[in-house]
């Protein structure tokens, strides 16, 4: 088997001059989009309100066409919806009425009879999210961040290795949320996901991020694509250091440079 370092030589997403209009052309959400994801990649997606993140996202899940350009998953043509990508959004949207292993078990359902296998794998899930003594909970009796552990643990139950998320811990504290974006990073290195991470903040983009895609609006376009060069496992104090503040700059004066440019035009 490859080892990690051979993994991420390897691209499971291509994109080429990919494209997104809305409105016969009058919206132009993601504009020649030129990018590749490696095997086991985490890339943080990060940009203002309405810079087509989530319309890329949706591509590349095959939930949305492509106006032009071209678009590859594991060298292969997306032309819908592929079992090898799980998407994820900031609600949780779980089942009230199932409790935490049922909803994890909710993929296995819907591929056939769920087996003994898809329950052992389930409650393996809820143990890597931390959640072994939730099994039998109903979603009511969980904190959200549980509620959006138990909806990352049932995307990993469909056996997907592309996730895609769509600022998965918007709605939480800011508490919550650090805590969880350690746990996602614990969670999707253990299982060796190729991870897009959708969100509008900088620090936790380069926090979780092996390389950052900078989007600007008007049109949506990737404007630079920060590496992030810091060790795994990352601890919070990391984003103390000068160096993770350097790389907060360098995004930022991504944003500035094409904003002003753009006011320029
Ligand atoms: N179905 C649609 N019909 C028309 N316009 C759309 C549609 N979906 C998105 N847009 C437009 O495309 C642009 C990009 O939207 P998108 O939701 O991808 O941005 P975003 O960066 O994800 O924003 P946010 O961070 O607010 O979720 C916006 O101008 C939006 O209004």
């Amino acid at each position: 088997m490859a080892d990690r370092g051979d993994r991420r030589d390897m691209s499971v997403i291509r994109a080429e001059a990919l494209r997104k209009t809305f409105g016969g052309g009058a919206v132009v959400a993601v504009d020649d989009a030129d990018f590749t994801v490696r095997e086991g990649e985490f890339i943080s997606l990060v940009g203002p309100s309405g810079c087509g993140k989530s319309t890329l996202l949706r591509m590349v899940a095959g939930l949305l066409d492509r106006s032009a350009g071209t678009l590859s998953i594991h060298g292969r043509d997306v032309t819908g919806p592929n079992p090898a990508v799980a998407m994820m959004f900031q609600k949780p949207t779980l089942l009230d009425w199932r409790t935490a292993i049922e909803n994890v078990l909710l993929p296995s359902e819907i591929g056939g009879r769920v087996t003994d296998d898809d329950r052992r794998k389930a409650m393996g899930l809820l143990r890597l999210a931390g959640l072994e003594d939730f099994a039998f909970s109903f979603p009511s009796q969980l904190s959200g961040g549980m509620q959006q552990r138990v909806a990352l643990a049932r995307l990993l139950q469909t056996g997907a290795d592309i996730l895609l998320l769509d600022e998965p811990f918007g709605a939480l504290d800011e508490f919550t949320r650090e805590h969880l974006n350690v746990e996602l990073m614990r969670i999707v290195g253990e299982v060796g996901a190729t991870t897009l991470f959708v969100t509008h903040n900088i620090g936790e983009a380069i926090f979780l991020a092996d390389r950052v895609f900078v989007m600007t609006p008007r049109p949506g376009r990737i404007a630079g694509i920060v590496e992030v060069p810091f060790e795994r496992p990352r601890r919070p104090s990391l984003q103390q250091s000068a160096e993770f503040n350097a790389l907060v700059s360098k995004v930022r004066a991504t944003f500035e440079t094409e904003t002003t440019a753009g006011e320029d035009a």
